[in-house]
């Protein structure tokens, strides 16, 4: 992203003492009369700073577990915890990052992003420089004024993790975000991701279907087994601290054991 460390370094950073721990989770959704077991015996903890990315097959309750980490959904049996204390509900400690952008069509970026902090009562002024702050961060302080429809699908998705940031979350939970984009935007919105990451620490967690993306983005990587989601592989990794990670041979080891997880988990 075109940040300058300037800028950065005046984004206050609260990720350091924070961390999410799942202890003994499980999800079961009912639906017509029908129980669907979603996830099963997760215990999860994860370090202030991690990036997390979660893979696994389609319908292994990967979204289901952003979800009950956001607080929209409470989790059937055992506990979530973000920073210490119990989630029950969402909250600006955790800011949430969807496929689709999801932005206010009738507001402009500017109003997109200061959105949650008027809704906050954080005075004018220190909205106008917190969200100029984000754009330059996010590379979208020349088009402010515009409105989401006036803007190409990545620029609406820097603007959704721009409005994501606004209130300086802890967590940041992103939900396939780079999924409905054309190959070249989500590579490039990748890597300032990964950018963005490594510039401020922040601890994320990252829900995709991409084996690469996992790869690349993930300073710990999991899959989930097919439903119920159970956790097969829990990886540590140095990749998205590395330039041209992608041309690494580790790159394409861990690829593969990513690969060799989501198709035979267990084996
Ligand atoms: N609201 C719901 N009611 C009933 N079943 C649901 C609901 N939401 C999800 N499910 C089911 O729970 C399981 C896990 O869904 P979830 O969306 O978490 O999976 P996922 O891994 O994110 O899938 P995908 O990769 O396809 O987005 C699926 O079988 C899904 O059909």
């Amino acid at each position: 992203m075109p940040a300058q460390p300037d800028d950065l370094a005046a984004l206050p950073d609260s990720a350091t003492a924070t961390a999410v721990a799942l202890s003994g989770v499980r999800h079961e959704y009912r639906s017509g009369g029908q129980r669907i077991l979603a996830l099963d015996g997760i215990d999860l903890r994860l370090a202030a700073g991690e990036s997390l990315a979660v893979v696994g097959p389609s319908g292994c309750g990967k979204s289901t577990l952003l979800r009950m980490v956001a607080g929209f959904l409470r989790p059937s049996h055992g506990e979530i915890s973000v920073g210490g204390a119990p989630v029950t509900r969402p909250g600006p400690d955790r800011g949430v990052v969807f496929q689709q952008p999801r932005l206010f069509p009738w507001l402009s970026v500017y109003g997109n992003v200061a959105y949650g902090l008027r809704e906050a009562g954080v005075p004018r002024r220190a909205r106008r420089e917190r969200v100029g702050q984000l754009l330059d961060l996010v590379g979208l302080g020349d088009v402010a004024a515009l409105r989401p429809y006036e803007l190409s699908g990545g620029m609406q998705q820097r603007a959704a993790i721009a409005r994501a940031l606004a209130p300086d979350p802890a967590i940041l939970l992103l939900d396939e975000p780079f999924a409905a984009l054309d190959a070249l935007t989500r590579e490039r919105l990748q890597e300032e991701l990964r950018t963005l990451w490594l510039r401020t620490g922040r601890t994320q967690l990252l829900v995709t279907h991409s084996v690469d993306e996992a790869a690349l983005l993930g300073s710990r990587i999991i899959v989930l087994s097919p439903r119920p989601g159970t956790v097969v592989l829990d990886e540590q990794s140095a990749l998205p601290r590395a330039e041209h990670a992608r041309d690494l041979p580790e790159f394409t080891a861990l690829r593969a054991r990513i690969l060799q997880a989501v198709r035979a988990p267990g084996r």
